[in-house]
């Protein structure tokens, strides 16, 4: 019997095989006179069965197969990255699911039914091409003639600092911190800060792992060397390694869930989650403080109790006065949210209060994303393509978790949007403080003072935001997280550091990856950067191919209406491509486990940004396209009052008994 099977194994269109022919014309023989055929077809058998076993499991577990869809970006596939599955092989967790249950678990485990862990918090940044280290595993990269690379700084200040262009841009500021937002909804890189003073260090005790990427400071920057400094602090980010995880090359761990899920507000993990809720009607812990409803207190040990921090999904919360607002926003969003379905339903439980807010909250920020953010970053002809608008079908094949070329490379590139200044203003539109966003970061303590929560937001929305352009603002650029007013870091000497602590390939393999010509030398970049840069990009780079992502991604001119060049734009639709295709939860995907009802996401199509503020906000007329600025006037004709326009009707939440 077994040799039967064999025999119609080895049967191709109904035709034996010469081998199979053979046996049956000498079928007297005895079987031991078969013994070597015999063992050949064991043979070859035992090896097709392995090989099919493998390649079963390689599907299963294949975190590159995001790539073969049609959709992808990727049109080189030579240059994907092959390192993806190792986490998987070695290190992921097993975790159990129950499929048909309609909310998203807080860490973003149990979406994707094959890959139970397939973008939830604590797994890799993908990589879309290998990791580029000098040594191949860890050490920085260094120029294609074994020298180092051209300090960050010393890009920064021979290519971007003195390139301010001052032409007001026709969105206003609460586009930039809608990024920001977004940014750390799917993407948290744990930085490895053991309270050393790296420059410090690195000279009297030598040079520990964290510090060994100092940034050096050229002894005649326009700004530093007037105060006698040469070093500029970082310390490299955490890897697999500080999770129990030894990979190499290095692998990068998001601690966000990777998914657009609200995980910033309300946490990427049970311990944080329930640290976060009140347990009673659904809402979250919040303080009241001058009858206004603000984030709960970190028990931050400062010797000055009204200096305090936030406490979030999210410890970025406190890292500058918008995206502290915007936590306060959702916080109340959330809330009110909660408030409202109860008075609908008011036998559910605070659990099923909870999660319906919370499902609903995430659905609004996938939607504002998709239909007012995005169009504006990429260019509303780019978004109109299915990519970004699809079919509405989840596809399990796809990937959704966070690329390190997104995280690290392309979304920074809207650095460029932070203003230097906020303005605050008050419910007569008058301007009544100019705040640098460089002096307010870390003390969101200073939100809850008078009205400045509402003055800020009035100031976000009513100035017009930083045009894209390629440099930072120069206060972002010498004085973050200064102390003293005097001198701090720049953003962009450590976004171009971090690319290379974190293995980014150089710009050329982007470029590659996303079907631009590889630019064989510096005069081949001519189809998109501007001549002068590209004079200047040379007597700092030895080799074109040498150039650092965000740094050709930055010179990039954008094309039509798109914020950011062609090679970011890319990198970042695929992410946005892959977070809403591969989201089994994702807002209007039809198929998911308890889905909206038709009517339930008609209302939820219907609500903008603009609900939210008006909602939680005392701002009362908003602009018509929210992330445009427009006249402050309060008869302006683009503006909405919010008592007209913007109520969220909740029936379609209120559950029908028999
Ligand atoms: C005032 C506004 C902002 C400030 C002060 C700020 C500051 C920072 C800082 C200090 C880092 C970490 C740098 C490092 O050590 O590697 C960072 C990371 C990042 N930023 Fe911003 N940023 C701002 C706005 C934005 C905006 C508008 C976007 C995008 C639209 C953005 C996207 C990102 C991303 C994707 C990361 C990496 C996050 C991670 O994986 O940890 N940021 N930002
Ligand atoms: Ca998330």
């Amino acid at each position: 019997m077994v040799n039967d099977i064999v025999l119609e194994t080895w049967t191709k269109n109904g035709e034996r095989t010469g081998l199979i022919r053979h046996r049956n014309d000498e079928d007297t023989k005895p079987l031991h006179a078969y013994r070597s055929q015999i063992l050949v077809i064991f043979m070859i058998f035992s090896v097709l069965i392995i090989t099919f076993l493998l390649s079963v499991i390689d599907f299963w577990i294949d975190d590159d197969q995001f790539v073969q869809s049609q959709h992808a970006i990727v049109k080189n596939k030579d240059h994907l990255a092959m390192k993806n599955r190792e986490y998987f092989y070695q290190c992921a967790p097993i975790v159990s699911c129950d499929y048909s249950d309609k909310y998203r678990t807080s860490n973003g485990t149990c979406n994707n039914p094959n890959n139970p862990i397939w973008g939830s918090s604590n797994t890799p940044f993908i990589r879309l091409v290998d990791a580029h280290y000098s040594d191949g595993i860890s050490k920085l990269r260094t120029s294609s003639d074994g020298e180092p690379l051209p300090s960050a700084r010393e890009i920064q200040v021979k290519l971007f600092l003195n390139k301010q262009i001052r032409i007001p841009d026709k969105n206003n500021q609460l586009l930039m911190q809608w990024g920001q937002f977004v940014a750390h909804d799917v993407s948290n890189l744990a930085i490895d800060i053991n309270g050393e003073d790296c420059c410090t260090y690195k000279n009297e005790l030598g040079v520990s792992r964290a510090c060994e990427a100092t940034i050096k400071i050229p002894i005649d920057d326009p700004v530093y060397s007037k105060y006698n400094i040469t070093c500029m602090r970082f310390t490299r980010a955490m890897t697999s390694n500080n999770y129990s995880c030894p990979l190499q090359p290095l692998t990068f761990i998001d601690d966000a869930s990777h998914f657009i899920d609200g995980s910033q507000i309300y946490g990427s993990n049970d311990y944080v989650v329930s640290k976060l809720r009140s347990f009673t009607g659904g809402t979250l812990i919040s303080v009241l403080d001058n009858n206004q409803e603000f984030c709960p207190r970190s028990s931050f040990n400062s010797s000055d109790t009204n200096k305090y921090l936030y406490n979030s999904g999210d410890s970025r919360a406190n890292l500058n006065l918008g995206i502290a607002l915007f936590h306060n926003m959702f916080l109340r969003f959330h809330n009110y949210v909660a408030f409202k379905l109860k008075i609908e339903n008011s036998l559910w439980s605070d659990e099923k209060l909870y999660q319906e807010s919370r499902r609903f909250v995430g659905a609004i920020i996938q939607h504002i994303t998709y239909t007012q953010f995005l169009p504006i970053i990429l260019g509303k002809n780019y978004t109109k393509d299915e990519v970004l608008y699809g079919n509405n079908k989840y596809d399990p094949t796809v990937n959704p978790s966070t690329s390190q070329e997104f995280s690290t490379g392309a979304f920074r590139v809207l650095h460029n949007i932070i203003p230097a200044q906020h303005r605050f203003i008050d419910s007569n539109y008058t301007t009544v403080q100019i705040v640098n966003v460089t002096d307010w970061m870390n003390c969101p303590y200073l939100l809850q003072q008078g009205s400045n929560y509402d003055q800020l937001l009035r100031g976000l929305l009513s100035t017009e935001g930083r045009l894209s352009q390629p440099s930072y603002n120069p206060l972002i650029s010498n004085l973050m997280f200064h102390s003293n007013n005097l001198i701090g870091v720049d953003l962009l000497s450590y976004d171009i550091q971090r690319g290379r602590d974190t293995g980014l390939p150089p710009y050329n393999k982007m470029r590659q990856l996303c079907g631009l010509p590889v630019a064989k030398s510096f005069d081949d970049l001519i189809d998109i950067i501007p001549i002068d840069d590209i004079y200047k990009l040379e007597t700092l780079y030895s080799s074109v191919d040498d150039i650092d992502f965000i740094v050709g991604a930055l010179l990039e001119t954008p094309e039509n209406d798109a914020l950011v060049g062609n090679t970011s734009r890319c990198i970042i639709r695929d992410f946005f491509y892959r977070s809403r295709v591969g989201d089994r939860f994702f807002y209007d995907n039809n198929g998911q486990s308890g889905q909206f009802s038709k009517n339930q996401l008609e209302i939820i199509k219907s609500i903008n940004l603009d609900h939210i503020i008006c909602t939680t906000s005392s701002v009362d007329n908003l602009q018509k396209n929210i992330f445009t600025k427009v006249d402050n006037g309060w008869y302006s004709p683009m503006k909405w009052s919010c008592s007209e326009k913007y109520m969220i009707d909740f029936k379609p939440w209120k559950e029908q008994y028999d």
